[in-house]
């Protein structure tokens, strides 16, 4: 890969993931039986980093481990898989980030976070990274980290001509300051509820609805509707809407990564966005069809 290439900056968060799999998700006071679990090295930072590496692009990560056995395995990850991990400080004390996603029958999952290290991001790392942002093309953003750390990320990004694109998932609504930064803001219908404020029907015309009135927000809003498709509309008020490309479905868990990985890279490399969104509706329908990396431990 050409080391001199404008990069993607993925500035986020590393988590060392527990999947559980079981017939069904567990309902209130309900104890099932799982049939595996399987470790796996993940955060929407690290998925986003590994997939902006598969898609082709060279990726800088800046985030936070501790100095424990997930953070020497979050480490070793990003090392095998080519992402460039100069900028993840490794912290002394505390617990490096983990996530448990416990999945039912169908593929689909809920997860639990318990952030750790990613909570210390700051723009002391930001400043420590100063030569990565200097040299990106695009900047990517999740809400794993505080919003504090991600509005010194964009504006350094912004400083250095990159565009930005903020993943605002898990749900959380942009500070002023982040959102001013933004160039290009990505979510799914849960995500895109909070921040639209209005109910989000997670099909393709409800992720088109919800994607228009957050373009008056945002220079481009991006709304992924599961396996309907993903819409995009721009303040300048181009609309593109594509449906999902029908799969067998085996794991959704990483997919809007996949999606994201695929998008920075395509747009560093100069693509047009109705280009790049197609890609990466390509990227995610090609991840929820194969296994997660790594072996599943049978219960
Ligand atoms: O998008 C999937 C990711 O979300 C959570 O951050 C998990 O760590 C997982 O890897």
């Amino acid at each position: 890969m050409n080391q001199s290439a404008p990069a993607v900056v993925v500035f986020g968060s590393l988590h060392y993931d527990i999947i559980v799999r079981g017939p069904a998700r567990p309902r209130k006071g309900e104890t099932i039986a799982g049939q595996s679990w399987q470790p796996k090295c993940g955060g929407k930072g690290g998925n986003q980093a590994v997939a902006v590496v598969e898609a082709g692009a060279r990726c800088v990560m800046v985030g936070a481990v501790a100095a424990d056995d997930f953070g020497r395995t979050l480490l070793q990850n990003l090392d095998d898989q080519g992402v460039d991990r100069r900028f993840v400080r490794v912290i002394s004390g505390g617990s490096s980030g983990m996530s448990v996603a416990i999945f039912d029958g169908e593929g689909d999952y809920g997860a639990v976070i318990v952030s750790g290290s990613n909570l210390m991001l700051s723009e002391r790392d930001v400043a420590a990274a100063q030569d990565a942002f200097a040299a990106a093309a695009v900047l990517v953003l999740q809400n794993e980290v505080p919003d504090a750390a991600n509005v010194a990320a964009a504006q350094a990004a912004k400083r250095a001509g990159a565009r930005v694109i903020l993943n605002a998932a898990p749900g959380r609504i942009p500070s002023p300051a982040l959102a001013a930064a933004v160039d290009i803001i990505v979510v799914n219908a849960i995500e895109a509820e909070l921040l639209a404020g209005v109910p989000v029907v997670e099909s393709l015309q409800g992720a088109l609805a919800a994607a228009r009135i957050l373009s008056r927000s945002y220079p481009a809003a991006i709304v992924t509707a599961g396996g309907e498709g993903v819409a995009c509309v721009t303040a300048s008020g181009e609309e593109i809407a594509i449906a999902a490309i029908k799969v067998k479905l085996v794991s959704t868990h990483g997919a809007g990564d996949a999606f994201i990985g695929m998008l920075a890279a395509s747009l560093a490399g100069d693509d047009l966005l109705a280009v790049a969104l197609d890609k990466a509706n390509r990227a995610a329908a090609e991840l929820v069809s194969r296994p997660l990396p790594g072996a599943a431990i049978a219960g």
